[in-house]
């Protein structure tokens, strides 16, 4: 996937984003991080062809993104949304379902054959008659996510994918993206505010600061305490544990003691 001069103006003159450029390479995963307002959801929107750029292309396969049908580009690319609202409660089962609309029509029979190995990787057959109501933040999670994996699609682009997770289903999360990412191969796109899951879970970063992009590369030279200082305006320090390098957030005057 290719982003070329990618602008988007909301109206008022609004600023979104402005000519953005980057390239997401097949099979990597890629990091967007960025202060409150730094363009990351219109930047997602785009990708999700949810609008339209006032200016710019996103290239897919070569191809500009607004020559594929719905369906062609749902089959390509699966979203998943920070906030996901159901309107009518519905078993785990008949909303994995819908992933597979790209696929077939929405009167067909529903045809399960490539829904039950994702509701296993998923852990959610045990759940799968159960109401999407009756079901904890992670679970449900789990099961937007078995929604975009129906779809089958080469690209994953996710939303704070941990937002409202609590800790051990954040860790948990991010394992199973990387787990999807190595083991099907799948291109993943992420929205993240906690900087050690990006620095961990991604080969790209991307910071974006007022609408444009301020820094790209690995995360290792993207994601250090002076860039942090300037983009976020944080101190942070990088630790060496057993278990690699961290950034810790430290106050942002001295304490006194
Ligand atoms: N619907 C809208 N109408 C007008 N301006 C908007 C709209 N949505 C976002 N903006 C503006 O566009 C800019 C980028 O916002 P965006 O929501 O993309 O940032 P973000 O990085 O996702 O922020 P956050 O971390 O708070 O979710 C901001 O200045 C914001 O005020």
């Amino acid at each position: 996937m290719q982003v070329k001069q990618l602008s988007y103006t909301y109206p008022q003159q609004k600023r979104g984003i402005d000519r953005l450029d980057f390239t997401i390479e097949p099979g990597s995963m890629t990091a967007v991080i960025g202060p409150n307002g730094s363009g990351k959801s219109t930047l997602f929107k785009l990708l999700a062809r949810e609008l339209k750029p006032t200016a710019g292309t996103i290239y897919l396969d070569q191809q500009p993104i607004t020559m594929f049908s719905a369906k062609a580009y749902a089959r390509k690319v699966a979203v998943v949304h920070q906030h996901n609202l159901l309107y009518d409660d519905i078993s785990v089962l008949d909303l994995v379902r819908f992933g597979q609309l790209p696929y077939h029509s929405l009167l067909a029979e529903p045809d399960d054959v490539a829904i039950k190995p994702i509701l296993d990787y998923l852990e959610l057959t045990p759940l799968q008659q159960q109401s999407m109501a009756k079901l904890s933040g992670g679970q449900q999670q789990r099961v937007w996510l078995a929604l975009a994996l129906a779809q089958q699609p080469e690209y994953l682009l996710l939303d704070e994918p941990t937002t409202y997770l609590d800790l051990h289903f954040q860790a948990s999360f991010m394992e199973l993206l990387a787990k999807l990412n190595r083991e099907m191969h799948l291109t993943i796109v992420m929205i993240l505010h906690d900087l050690n899951q990006a620095r961990h879970f991604s080969q790209q970063v991307l910071i974006l600061a007022d609408g444009a992009i301020v820094a790209a590369g690995t995360p290792q030279a993207v994601i250090t305490p002076a860039r942090l200082r300037e983009v976020f305006q944080i101190n942070t320090e990088l630790i060496t544990t057993t278990q690699g390098e961290f950034i810790v957030q430290l106050p942002n005057q001295p304490t006194a003691n």
